[in-house]
């Protein structure tokens, strides 16, 4: 396994307006429960749920974006919740491909500078040859070298989208997790980039934390699904039977589905 959470929680502080002067800061209601979760080297993982069941929450916690209220997350069997290993050391085995493509991207920086500035930071030795690797990383997102020159203003949201995947893939790292990457695209350009994925995952041994509130897109991609409710995991699955299911909410989930 290379990625596990165990009985993760995070609640954020509520401020409570109270009698007299000041404003006093409560834990609140938790955003994430408990929640334990192993990915394998090589899965994909599906995390599905509704708007506020604490998808995004829990991307953030492995991040360390936010802080644990409790709980542990171990990389490859080392604890990386302590905040003893450095963010650059991190973020060169995690990648986090976020929903809005807009606000990823440097509005100043053209798509090769973007592109070459993961490069610089984690293989110096590589200068030389960052624009070929520039090129192959657009070839494998299935993008243009003519992007190379344009400020991200230029591009289409499927084409914006596509070059945050390719700087995460610059990285090299271990893990990605998507959260809502392919959610603001059109369905065929989804199928093209899910597919995309599908192929860099298995050349490069990676895995994919694939969060999303649409279970239809997780069923050709993901490996396993962990639906996600109200902050808890309430179910991990793996055969698409409704019989087999467990969870109420799974259950309604299920209806959604196309075929
Ligand atoms: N910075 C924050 N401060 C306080 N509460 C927060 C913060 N971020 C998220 N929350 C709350 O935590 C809960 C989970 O939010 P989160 O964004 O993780 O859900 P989600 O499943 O990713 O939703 P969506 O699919 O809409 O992005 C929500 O109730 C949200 O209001």
């Amino acid at each position: 396994m290379i990625l596990e959470l165990k009985q993760v929680t995070k609640a954020y502080p509520v401020r409570r307006r109270r009698k007299g002067w000041f404003n006093k800061q409560d834990s609140g209601q938790a955003a994430v429960k408990q929640v334990s979760l192993e990915l394998q080297r090589g899965e994909c993982l599906g995390l599905v749920g509704e708007s506020g069941s604490g998808k995004s929450t829990l991307a953030q916690c492995i991040l360390r974006l936010e802080s644990l209220t409790s709980g542990e997350i171990w990389l490859n069997h080392q604890p990386i919740h302590t905040g003893r290993m450095k963010d650059i050391h991190l973020y060169k085995r995690i990648q986090l491909v976020a929903q809005d493509s807009s606000s990823s991207l440097h509005p100043r920086m053209i798509i090769r500078d973007i592109l070459e500035e993961p490069i610089r930071n984690y293989f110096p030795e590589r200068k030389a040859q960052a624009l070929d690797i520039c090129l192959s990383l657009l070839e494998s997102v299935g993008l243009d070298a003519e992007c190379l020159e344009k400020y991200p203003s230029q591009l289409s949201g499927g084409q914006k989208q596509r070059v945050c995947i390719a700087r995460a893939l610059a990285v090299e790292p271990e893990i990605i997790l998507f959260d809502e990457s392919v959610a603001n695209l059109d369905t065929e350009t989804q199928a093209s980039v899910l597919d995309m994925l599908k192929r860099a995952q298995v050349e490069r041994q990676l895995s994919y934390l694939f969060i999303t509130h649409d279970l239809q897109s997780t069923r050709p991609f993901c490996d396993r699904i962990a639906v996600m409710y109200q902050g808890e995991i309430v179910e991990i699955f793996q055969e698409w039977d409704k019989d087999l299911l467990q969870h109420e909410y799974t259950r309604t989930l299920f209806q959604t589905l196309t075929e």
